[in-house]
């Protein structure tokens, strides 16, 4: 899979260890940065990179990580098409595709470490959406939020 990964400084050693752990297991990893951790960065900055990324089309998902995950969760989440969710379970982390094709996981490092985020990672990208009835009809709800916003 083509995926994308970005983090500010707070992010910044987790998510270097999570890209080499996608690409070890194969995925086309993008390093959208931070690329040095030494110098606080803005999380907007990265969940910019990741939008523009998935809205172009050039990765099928992402891989954010900050301090809490929460800033950058907030942030990537105001792109349309990005359904981004913050998680430091395995279960959500698979679930949140099968069931809402979350395609952006975030993470905060402050939070967890790197074998539970590993785990995140490879659950997530494991994961395929159900396209189960319930669940494409509660997704096309969420899109038709979006669309309100788009029409403006
Ligand atoms: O965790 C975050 C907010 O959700 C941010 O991503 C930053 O990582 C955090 O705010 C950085 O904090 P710092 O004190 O500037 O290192």
């Amino acid at each position: 899979m083509k995926i994308a990964i970005a983090g500010d400084h707070a992010g910044f050693e987790l998510k270097e260890a999570l890209a080499k752990v996608l690409t070890d297991a194969g995925h086309e990893v993008k390093n959208l940065g931070t690329n040095d951790g030494s110098k606080p960065s803005d999380y907007p900055d990265f969940a910019v990179a990741m939008g523009e990324a998935l809205s172009r089309g050039d990765v099928e998902r992402g891989v954010l990580v900050c301090g809490s995950g929460v800033g950058i969760s907030v942030a990537v989440n105001k792109f349309p098409g990005v359904r981004a969710g913050l998680c430091h379970d395995t279960y959500s982390a698979h679930q949140g595709v099968e069931h809402d094709d979350m395609n952006v996981l975030c993470i905060g490092a402050r939070i967890i470490g790197t074998a539970l985020a590993t785990e995140l990672v490879l659950a997530f990208v494991a994961a395929k959406y159900t396209n189960e009835e319930r669940h494409v009809r509660r997704l096309a709800k969420v899109k038709a939020i979006e669309e309100r916003f788009l029409r403006r």
